[in-house]
């Protein structure tokens, strides 16, 4: 490990296991906790909120080689299984290894973090900005001789009052890949509602709002460098095969991911990079 930055007086290291690193962020404009396994953002609440943005599974694992479920585990440099290599991880290796903390700081609006990974050619940077707004960046460069193919997600667990009654707004008219079954493409009438497993890649580059009156609130889903918005809800039985998930917890949450899902890969260049960014707000409803 390379010698651990300073800390802003907002930004406390923690274990939480031993061996796992959390950082644990109380400023002024949001609390929050980020793991070094994953440069994993497991919670994030602002100040104006009165319940958390995201979700965190209370049966979720804290190990090396364990994603964490819940938060926003940052699938790289693939999404699902490897283009090539059904024995790789789906997923990819970020979510499962622990990152190195470059920088920390706070200033009056918030707190950044930044923290790098590196897989073959591949080098990430993520610059996490908690304040008011969240705001993941994921940085690729590809310092290899060879284009590489890059696909990935920011896989964005929103907390819910219940899944069954919230609708997710921005994607009405878009083709999707409908993965739940034989994969199947359809195009989005309206709303999307969760009253089955919902597990979807719609070609979408823009913004998705979570709309969930009972906790009397919108939460915007912006996104950059990200033409895939994939939204994923197991439902019962899924939830109860997940052994990081409490039975009902499929009820607490559904997930909006910023992606590049794999048939909309990038090819990396040599010497080229991408940024795909999500930024997270809250509205009232
Ligand atoms: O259980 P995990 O490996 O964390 O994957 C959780 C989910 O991730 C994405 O949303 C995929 O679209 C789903 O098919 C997958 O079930």
């Amino acid at each position: 490990m390379e010698p651990f930055p300073e800390l802003p007086q907002s930004v406390r290291l923690t274990e939480i296991a031993p061996g796992y690193p959390v950082l644990e962020v109380r400023h002024p404009r949001c609390t929050a906790r980020v793991a070094l396994h994953g440069a994993h953002v497991m919670e994030w609440q602002p100040v104006s909120a009165d319940f958390p943005v995201l979700y965190l599974s209370p049966d979720a694992i804290y190990q090396e080689g364990k994603a964490i479920r819940g938060g926003i585990p940052i699938c790289w440099p693939w999404f699902n299984a490897h283009p090539s290599d059904p024995s790789q991880p789906s997923h990819g290796h970020a979510r499962t290894h622990f990152w190195e903390l470059d920088a920390a700081d706070a200033d009056p609006l918030g707190v950044h973090l930044c923290l790098s990974f590196q897989h073959g050619d591949l080098t990430a940077f993520v610059d996490i900005l908690l304040g008011e707004t969240l705001a993941v960046s994921l940085h690729t460069t590809n310092h290899g001789n060879h284009p590489v193919p890059l696909s990935g997600a920011l896989h964005t667990y929103l907390a819910v009052a219940a899944a069954e009654k919230v609708q997710i707004d921005g994607l009405d008219g878009d083709l999707y890949l409908d993965t739940v079954g034989p994969r199947t493409e359809r195009i989005q009438e309206g709303l999307v509602f969760f009253d089955r497993e919902v597990d979807r890649i719609y070609e979408n580059d823009s913004s998705a709002l979570l709309v969930d009156a009972d906790l009397e609130r919108v939460v915007v889903v912006e996104k950059e460098g990200s033409p895939s918005t994939v939204i994923w809800n197991p439902w019962i039985d899924k939830a109860r095969a997940l052994g990081d998930l409490p039975d009902d917890g499929w009820r607490d949450f559904v997930c909006i991911e910023a992606a590049i899902a794999n048939d909309r890969a990038i090819i990396l260049a040599p010497g080229g990079s991408h940024t795909l960014t999500t930024t997270i707000r809250v509205e009232d409803h």
